[in-house]
């Protein structure tokens, strides 16, 4: 597959939202980071925004939920025009049922772990997914920096894709920019999430261009990319 550049709207200018969603339609998705002041300490947008949103692009939504309960609000962000919905492995009571009810509604269903969460006890659950998510930074605010020690899941992940053979995207979020794409793409990751680095760019369209032929340039001399 193709590496997948999706800029956050986190670093947008949330009273211009449908405009800066517009600065970046050539990118792959547009990440939507939902927050609920209660998984994460911070608070964003919900549901009705979402809509909005789906309205105002023609770019498909990408919605992070870092909420509580994703397993009751989860399908509400599919009816409103989420093409992908993520729900936390530490969140979610019944990952399965929520993946299945995701994907049953339409929309492609991946999940996401923190920093301090490891891949392995989810094996089994990958064949029930479209997409995992490494988080590289700890989830909450956009701006930080990229954590170096998620390199090695971000291997271990593309290795247990790998072993079961399945068509799973791997994305990563938090602090991915030209300064640190690259080591993510060698590493396995093929969806690149970006708030500050194309948000704070002086052309953010520019931006989602340079990052992915720096990705994609990274992925075609990487090891895991070969066989694949
Ligand atoms: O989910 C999150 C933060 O919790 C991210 O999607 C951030 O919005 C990424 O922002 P940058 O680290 O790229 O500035
Ligand atoms: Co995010």
């Amino acid at each position: 597959m193709a590496v997948q550049i999706n800029p956050s709207i986190l670093s947008a200018d949330f009273a211009r939202l449908a405009d800066e969603a517009k600065a970046v339609e050539g990118a792959d998705w547009l990440h939507v980071d939902v927050m609920d002041n209660h998984f994460v300490p911070n608070l964003t947008l919900g549901v009705p925004v979402v809509e909005s949103l789906a309205r105002a692009t023609r770019t498909p939504l990408d919605c992070h939920l870092m909420i509580e309960d994703p397993d009751r609000w989860a399908p509400q962000y599919v009816e409103a025009g989420a093409g992908s919905v993520t729900f936390h492995a530490e969140a979610a009571h019944a990952p399965v049922r929520l993946a299945r009810e995701i994907r049953a509604k339409g929309a492609r269903a991946s999940m996401a772990l923190k920093p301090g969460s490891p891949i392995e006890p989810y094996e089994d659950l990958l064949p029930e997914l479209d997409m995992v998510l490494i988080m590289t930074v700890e989830p909450g605010f956009g701006g930080q920096s990229f954590l170096d020690i998620m390199l090695p899941k971000i291997r271990r992940t593309r290795e247990l894709i790998a072993k079961h053979d399945l068509d799973l995207w791997l994305q990563v979020d938090g602090g991915v920019s030209a300064a640190t794409i690259e080591r993510c793409a060698e590493a396995g990751a093929d969806v690149f999430v970006a708030g500050s680095a194309v948000y704070g760019a002086s052309d953010p369209s520019e931006a989602v261009r340079a990052l992915r032929d720096e990705a994609a340039t990274a992925t075609s001399r990487a090891a895991w990319a070969c066989d694949h």
